[in-house]
């Protein structure tokens, strides 16, 4: 016969609520009844004592909760983890708890301090005993994890809870003998129920749904096939039967009210140890390093809180703050993860805020040679759009033609690194894989660049509402023709909508007057253009009149027809056939253009390249060394463009969607500014303020 099951109890003699350290105490202090506590408790207990043996620790005046016993630490064998809480409220019972183990002959493991584990209420073994699942994300760290494998030599999984109702592993998650496992699949994060569900075979798996779920459904005892819950709803209790449970159901209201029930008044104290079970968690820590304005720039809130939602914790090791303004601070932060996958995640994301590993941590980055033409090797880094630096040969070395989405290729012989797009990989090449020795510069935005107050700086301001959209304006002006002015290069990418509404004079005047060094666009773009440049209208509608012209609905089709028959655009300009216009403007003032082909294109027109990779590198050999791009009104031509263009680069993204200039202008607000606006109102407000700028002064008739 198996020994019987030992449970350790506390009786309810101190027991209130007294304090809130959980949603479930909220409107509870002092309301639950003494007399009714007493009762469901002795209820729970006679229950349990009919089916194992029950230990009792001596409760304690002014720990209210030292009842709730499965906290009071994680027993395996003869190895007890005495809990570390998480809330000062019960930190007081902790040496009761303790020497509770002593006395009774265990061997008592102690978490630093500082490293809060709440035992077995977020800590439950799989009942065939072959792993522990540990909760964490609010009463217990994640770093707790890797000591409770070494001391109790199991394996650990960790589980990230994420709905503070259920704030402990026990409150949402009930292993089962035979393999069965009760749970509340909404309290856990994505990778923690992939996980369940690999362990977990499907026809094992009884997934409790809300109504029981807030019932603590899940919070129950179960002894072998016997489960001592909460009142649960019929078909609840039905289908633990069905697999063979017997269902006790008993009240436990009271102790609802401080967020408790059956499991949390209650320890396991004789959990089997396995043999051929031994330590293992995959848990990884790392250390980084971040600097800049960690604080003013919110880059220390950005990630932390990005290091949370992606399951992983962390410790702020040490902090030192920048005294001045313009100074900046340093942190160490120890970041941990339930797994590799995780930790590569979020190293890629803190490297992109700029954090690196610590200086004695700093190795060289680590390579995979393509093995096919076009294709990566599966762990390669993805790269983005910040200046990125990599460590080759024990040296830093620039990433050359940064951008987004491609991978990382190194030649250790020359010492060089660039971003290479998959399909222009080639057999033998070296591509980084992994998170080591990569570093991203990122470009500070200092207080008053933040906070708009900087004379004429590139203004970052999200996404603008309508109020806003003339001061944009002017700041776009003014930063325009300081680009002019100063030699450098401004590109356009547009779509059709900037020829429907009104906008092709405006565009075309910016051409001719030097603002645009490069036209990117799709077919559309430049068939309405043409098509109102030479019959006046655009898709079909009188630009002067606003209304459908008879037989409006084939002038696009004649105008491809009449460009195909001189032969391209420029021939169609010099052939005299198009005689005004943004195509005509970019051809008469030797302004290059790309148009890349779609699905949707009628034609297409001769110069339109239907070949998306040709499309592509042409796109990427205009935008080089572009100091600032506008994006006007074309969601898919813009995703391109910003796809391919490193950061620095000034974006201006418009477009009547507030969803697609969101999108776009997610840069940093440094280099990026989106106007949620009609196109064609913008191109004339663009063009108005230019004219200011150049004519400062009203020319005043002197006649
Ligand atoms: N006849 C043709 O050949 C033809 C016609 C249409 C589109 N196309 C092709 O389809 C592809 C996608 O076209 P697209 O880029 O126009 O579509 P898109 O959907 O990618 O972008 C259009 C954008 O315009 C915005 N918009 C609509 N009205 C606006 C206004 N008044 N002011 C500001 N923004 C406004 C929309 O919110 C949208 O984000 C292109 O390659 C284009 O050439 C071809
Ligand atoms: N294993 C558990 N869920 N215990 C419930 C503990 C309840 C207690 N009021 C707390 O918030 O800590």
């Amino acid at each position: 016969m198996t020994d019987s099951i030992r449970i350790l109890m506390c009786a309810p003699d101190h027991y209130d609520v007294d304090y809130v350290i959980n949603p479930w105490m909220e409107g509870n202090i002092h309301k639950s009844a003494r007399d009714r506590s007493v009762e469901q408790w002795n209820q729970l207990y006679h229950a349990i004592k009919e089916r194992a043996i029950v230990e009792l620790v001596e409760p304690q005046k002014g720990w209210p909760d030292m009842v709730f016993t499965a906290n009071a630490g994680l027993v395996l064998g003869d190895n007890a983890i005495v809990s570390r809480f998480y809330h000062k409220e019960r930190q007081g019972e902790e040496p009761y708890f303790k020497e509770w183990f002593a006395n009774n002959g265990f061997n008592v493991f102690e978490l630093p301090k500082d490293l809060p584990f709440e035992g077995a209420g977020d800590a439950l073994f799989d009942r065939e005993g072959r792993w522990l699942w540990a909760g964490y994300g609010f009463r217990s760290e994640l770093d707790s994890h890797p000591y409770i494998a070494q001391w109790l030599d199991t394996e650990v999984l960790s589980l990230r809870l994420i709905d503070e109702r259920f704030y402990h592993l026990d409150t949402c998650f009930c292993p089962l003998t035979g393999g069965y496992l009760l749970y509340y699949p909404p309290a856990f994060d994505a990778y923690s129920n992939r996980l369940i569900e690999l362990r977990i075979p499907e026809e094992k798996r009884i997934i409790v749904e809300e109504p029981d779920a807030v019932k603590f459904a899940c919070n129950a005892v179960n002894i072998n096939h016997t489960i001592i819950m909460n009142q649960i709803s019929e078909s609840l209790k039905q289908r633990l039967n069905d697999v063979g449970f017997e269902v006790v159901q008993t009240p436990l209201s009271e102790f609802l009210k401080a967020g408790g029930a059956a499991k949390c008044l209650t320890l396991r104290v004789n959990e089997p140890v396995l043999e051929d079970v031994h330590a293992s968690t995959p848990v990884e820590s790392r250390t980084v390093q971040l600097t800049g304005h960690l604080l003013d720039a919110g880059i220390m809130n950005k990630a932390l809180d990005m290091v949370v939602e992606n399951g992983g914790s962390f410790k702020v090791l040490n902090f030192e703050l920048g005294l001045e303004r313009q100074s900046t601070s340093a942190a160490q932060v120890r970041v941990s993860a339930p797994d590799h996958n995780v930790m590569e995640e979020i190293m890629t994301q803190l490297i992109d805020l700029g954090a690196v590993a610590l200086p004695q941590e700093v190795c060289d980055i680590n390579t995979e040679t393509v093995a096919k033409a076009g294709v990566a090797p599966d762990d390669f880094y993805v790269s983005t759009i910040y200046p990125t630096e990599v460590r080759v040969n024990c040296e830093w070395v620039k990433v050359q033609n940064q951008r987004m989405d491609a991978a990382i290729v190194v030649d250790p012989q020359n010492m060089t690194a660039e971003c290479r797009l998959l399909r222009d990989l080639q057999k033998g090449d070296h591509v980084m894989v992994g998170v080591d020795g990569i570093r991203t510069v990122r470009q500070a935005e200092d207080r008053d660049q933040r906070n708009g107050k900087k004379e004429f700086t590139f203004m970052g301001s999200g996404v603008s509402s309508e109020r806003r959209v003339e001061l944009l304006v002017e700041q776009i002006a003014w930063e325009m023709r300081q680009v002019r002015d100063q030699g450098g290069k401004v590109v356009v990418t547009a779509g059709p909508v900037v020829i429907h509404t009104g906008g092709a004079q405006h565009l075309a005047k910016l051409i001719r007057e030097g603002y645009v060094h490069a036209l990117l666009g799709g077919n559309a773009i430049a068939v309405h253009d043409i098509e109102q440049a030479m019959m006046g209208t655009s898709l079909g509608v009188d630009m002067q009149r606003g209304i459908p012209v008879s037989g409006g609905h084939r002038h696009h089709l004649k105008v491809i027809n009449a460009v195909r028959g001189c032969g391209n655009i420029a021939q169609a300009v010099e052939q005299g056939l198009i005689t005004k216009g943004v195509m005509y403007e970019c051809v008469k003032n030797n302004v290059p253009f790309a148009l890349a082909g779609s699905i949707r294109d009628d034609g297409p027109l001769p110069d339109t390249e239907m070949d998306l990779i040709k499309a592509q590198s042409r796109y990427a050999e205009l935008i080089q060394g572009t100091d600032m791009i506008l994006m006007l009104s074309t969601m898919l031509h813009s995703i391109g463009v910003g796809n391919m263009t490193p950061a620095g680069v000034k974006m201006v993204c418009v477009d009547i969607n507030p969803a697609v200039v969101t999108k776009l202008s997610d840069r940093g607000s440094v280099e990026s500014v989106g106007i949620v606006t009609d196109v064609g109102l913008f191109l004339s407000l663009l063009v108005q303020q230019l004219d200011k700028l150049t004519h400062p002064y009203p020319v005043v008739s002197t006649v």
